[in-house]
Parts: C-alpha cells; structure tokens; sequence
C-alpha cells in the first residue's frame, strides 16, 4: 500500500531543537496531531544508540500505524526491522539499498535537481524529498535552495510517473499552504511536506502537527482549470459581469480591511456603496475571529509602522488557514528599503489570491526589474504595453494567483490568460485604495470575479466623470460612490443595462 506522505515528520535530537526532551513522547505527541510518517534522522549518535532509539521509537509508531524510516542508515533499518529508509545522494545507492532490504521495504531519496528526481524514478524510488524549499537553519549544509519554482519544475519532469513526493525545508504553519499550492505543476503536486524544527521545537508538537494537518487539508486548490466555457474570449466573459455583480450585491459579504489611514474612509463607503459590509482592523489577532465570517482580508501597505508587518503576517496566517481570499496592495512597495524588505517578508509567509499595484509595485514584487519609486506613484514606464502584460502573467505563473496591475490601461491576468482593460477615468487614479470584494465569491473562475469587480469600479467611474457638477478629484469622490450604489441598485433588480456596450476589454497575446 503506499504510504500516506501527507505530514512526513523527520526527527532532530540536537539540543537546540529538541530542547532537552524525549525524543520518543516528542514523536508520540506529534503521531498523536496527525504525523503519517516518522524519519529518524540522528547525525551525531553511535551505531548503538541508534539501534536502540530506533527500536523505541518503532514500537511507537507500530502503535499508530505509521511507517518509520531510518536516515542514511540501511544497517540500522536492517537491525531494527523498520519500514525503510530515506537516502541522500552521497549516501548508499538505491540499488544496493534495495538488495540488502527485505522486498516490501520504503526507500525515499532525497533530490533536488531534475536529473536527480529522474534518476530516482528510473530506479524504482517509492518517493522523492524534493528540496531544500527554503532556507533552514536545521540544514545549513544544503546544496541548493530551490522554492517553490525549483520545486515545480521538478514535478513536472516527473510528472508521467506515479513517484511520492514531499518538499522539505524551512516549512512552517505560514508558508505550508502556500508550498503545496504554488509548487503544483499542471499534472503532479506534491504528496506532502516533510518537517523537522516546526513540530520537533515546538511547544506543543501535537497541537503544531494538528494545525499542520488541518492546513494540508484546506489548502485550496486553485481553479486555474475551472473557467466558463469560452472563457479566453472577452464577450464570453464580459457577458458574465453582470449576473456576478448580482451574486456580490445578494451575499453582502464581510470585508476585512488592514488598510492605510489615508484611504480608511474612502474604502469604507466604497464597501458600503456596493453592498459589502467593511471591518477596519489593523489588529492581527482579530483575524482568527474575523476570518470565520469568510469574507476577504485586504492588506494594503500604504502607511506601513514596524507594527504592520507581524500584525499582516497574523491575519494572513488567519485566512490561509481557511482558505479565504488575501489581496495584497503592495503600495510604495519600490519607495523604501523598509517597503521593499516588507514585500519580501510578506510574500515568503503567505499565499495571495490577487497581487494588486501599479507598474513600479508590481515590478517590485517581482523583483528582478524593480524601479525606484517615487512615493506611491508608479512614475513613467519604461514598459511597452506587451512588456506589460507579460509581466502580469509572468508574476501570476509564479506565484500561481491573479495579478492586477493597474495603469491607464489595467492587466489582469491568472498566469495563463491576460485581459487588457480600458475602463476607467483619471480621476480615480488619484483616489487610491481599490477594493476587490469580488474574489469571496463562491465563484470558480476568480479571474472572472474580479474582472467583474473591477468593470463595475471602473464604469462607475466613468459615470461619475461624466456629471457636470464634477470638476476635479474632490467632487468626484461623491459621485462615484453614488454612481457605485446606482449599479448595485440597478444589478439587484436584474437590470443589466449599466454595462451594456461599456466594457473595454480584450485579450492580450503576448
Ligand atoms: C524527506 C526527506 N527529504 C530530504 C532529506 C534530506 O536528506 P539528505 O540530503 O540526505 O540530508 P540529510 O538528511 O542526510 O542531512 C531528508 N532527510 N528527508
Ligand atoms: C533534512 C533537511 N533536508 C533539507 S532541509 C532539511 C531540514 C529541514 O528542517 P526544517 O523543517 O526545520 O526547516
């Protein structure tokens, strides 16, 4: 049968780690959250010793029907009769391992290159640890870190076969989903994470295995396949608008704002106006409380304090776990070397379900290309409107979401299509703090919904530059909140025709 690789525990004795306790109740608590598999990884004991811890820790395995592997050590898998073992690459080859080993013996190997993950296909490997993922101070003589990209290009190159996988490497409650999630390639992800530090060091390794367990469940798994029929053809799409700006209006969801102070106001009648019902809370520990109403968290950086940062990670943490949509609003992110470390941070421990700035911030978070910003304005683009789009897709492929740059011109992307939009008016560009309720939806093609939320902003906006009594950004702002109700008024009667014609949109062939 083979082995349920879900939450792949690998054990660490040193003191730093194990904190003086006993490795056997340490492991027992951890069986107890949720652990499916045990390694038994001892770098520093004697032959000895590891024959004898193995042995107590087998009798407690056997007891919760999980496999134990030994690290590098056929002999002591051998000594002991334990389910396996786990082999690096400059331990003992998987053929010999497998001669010595009685027939039905686990043997995992560890990779981290695709010739590596190959070969260990090609062998008969039953599963692969894919890593290192992220830096760890658990293993500093790792030979390279590869992420979640390194990660997913791995799978892919394997993913004709049925090999278990699971990523190991600096994985923790934050970034768990996320790991799962962004290193899936279109036809393998990955079986499992395999965990040393986080559950071995923690307080309370049976409450950290559980909430290792309940986020490996709810990770969400995203509906890049999941769209309308037709949906890379505009009209299909925009022929949808309408009937999801209905859902939007019925549910009256709960949007959670960290918002910035400049714009807490605005946001806020903003949410109203179209039927939302908006809490500010820069508080993180609300989250947990917060997040239970499932709406959506916005995180929007634009007056960031040393306090922002935890608090952000907290909520996010929150809504994660439950799988409900995080929009980040990188604003300034490319001003300040605080801003830029703080999208760094804040894109290493959660998963976003939409990526949402101008050029300068989005370029930011890409990282390779960023620019000095000036404040929070993009500045002038050194892009052409193909360059563009093309980094909207690239960004969204990477981090497997829905990126949003906004412009004169707007591009939305899932990482696979790019929609173009033109809506809109200049006004609004001077009025920031963009919400994006849509994604809450129980709607499966996210692209859709928030291309929904933003024609309604956009066409609202229009209409309110249109009245004659508007002659600037100051007596814009009314008019676009009440032209906002207007099409909420209207989209919950059933009346479409605020759209009819309107929409700007087309698809971008990169
Ligand atoms: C599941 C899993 N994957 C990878 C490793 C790392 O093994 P290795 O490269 O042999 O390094 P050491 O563990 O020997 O330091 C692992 N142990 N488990
Ligand atoms: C054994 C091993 N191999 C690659 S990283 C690693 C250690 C992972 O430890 P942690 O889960 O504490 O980051």
């Amino acid at each position: 049968m083979p082995v349920d690789l879900s939450l792949y525990l690998v054990t660490d004795s040193t003191p730093a780690i194990l904190k003086g306790r006993d490795l056997c109740t340490v492991v027992e608590d951890a069986l107890k959250g949720g652990v499916t598999v045990v390694q038994y990884r001892d770098k520093k004991s004697d032959t000895g010793d590891l024959i004898s811890t193995a042995k107590k820790l087998h009798q407690v395995t056997q007891r919760y029907g999980v496999p134990l592997l030994i690290n590098d050590r056929v002999d002591v898998a051998l000594a002991v009769g334990v389910e396996g073992v786990h082999l690096g690459q400059d331990d003992m080859t998987f053929e010999l391992a497998k001669k010595l080993l009685p027939k039905d013996a686990i043997i995992g190997i560890s990779t981290s290159s695709i010739e590596e993950a190959r070969k260990a296909v090609a062998d008969g490997a039953d599963y692969i640890g894919i890593g290192t993922m992220f830096a760890t101070p658990t293993k500093t003589n790792t030979k390279s870190v590869i992420g979640t990209a390194g990660t997913q290009a791995i799978l892919d190159a394997i993913s004709d076969s049925s090999i278990g996988t699971v990523s190991i490497g600096g994985i923790n409650h934050a970034n768990v989903q996320r790991v799962l999630y962004q290193s899936k390639s279109p036809k393998k992800g990955l079986d499992g994470v395999a965990i040393v530090s986080a559950i071995v060091a923690a307080d309370d390794p049976k409450a950290s295995a559980e909430e290792f367990a309940n986020l490996i469940k709810s990770t969400p798994v995203f509906a890049l396949d999941s769209k309308v029929a037709g949906a890379n053809k505009p009209e299909t799409l925009v022929a949808e608008v309408p009937q999801i700006v209905r859902k939007l209006v019925e549910a009256h969801p709960l949007v959670h704002n960290m918002i910035n102070f400049v714009v807490s106001n605005f946001v806020a009648n903003v949410a109203l106006s179209i039927g939302a019902s908006p809490i500010m809370s820069p508080y993180g520990d609300e989250a947990k409380d917060l997040c239970k109403f499932n709406g959506a968290l916005l995180i929007n950086m634009g007056t960031l304090t040393s306090e922002s940062i935890p608090n952000y990670e907290k909520a996010i943490k929150a809504y994660n776990t439950r799988g409900n949509p995080v929009v980040l609003d990188p604003v300034g992110a490319a001003a300040t070397e605080i801003r830029r470390n703080a999208v760094s941070r804040l894109m290493s421990g959660g998963y976003f379900d939409l990526i949402k700035g101008n050029e300068g911030e989005i370029r930011q978070v890409w990282g390779s290309n960023a620019v000095q910003q000036r404040g929070v304005d993009s500045g002038p683009s050194t892009l052409t409107d193909s360059q563009k789009a093309a980094l909207a897709r690239d960004l969204a492929r990477r981090e497997r979401n829905l990126v949003l740059m906004t412009g004169a011109i707007d591009y939305l992307s899932d990482g696979e299509r790019v929609f173009a939009v033109e809506n809109g008016h200049p006004y609004l560009g001077q009025v920031t703090g963009h919400l994006r309720l849509f994604l809450g939806l129980p709607y499966s093609d996210k692209l859709l919904a928030v291309l929904s939320g933003l024609l309604m902003y956009e066409i609202a906006a229009e209409n309110a530059a249109a009245k004659d009594y508007v002659r600037g950004p100051g007596s814009f702002v009314p008019a676009f909140l009440d032209e906002l109700y207007a099409i909420r008024t209207a989209a919950a009667k059933g009346d479409d025709s605020w759209i009819a014609g309107r929409a700007k949109v087309h698809e971008v062939k990169i």
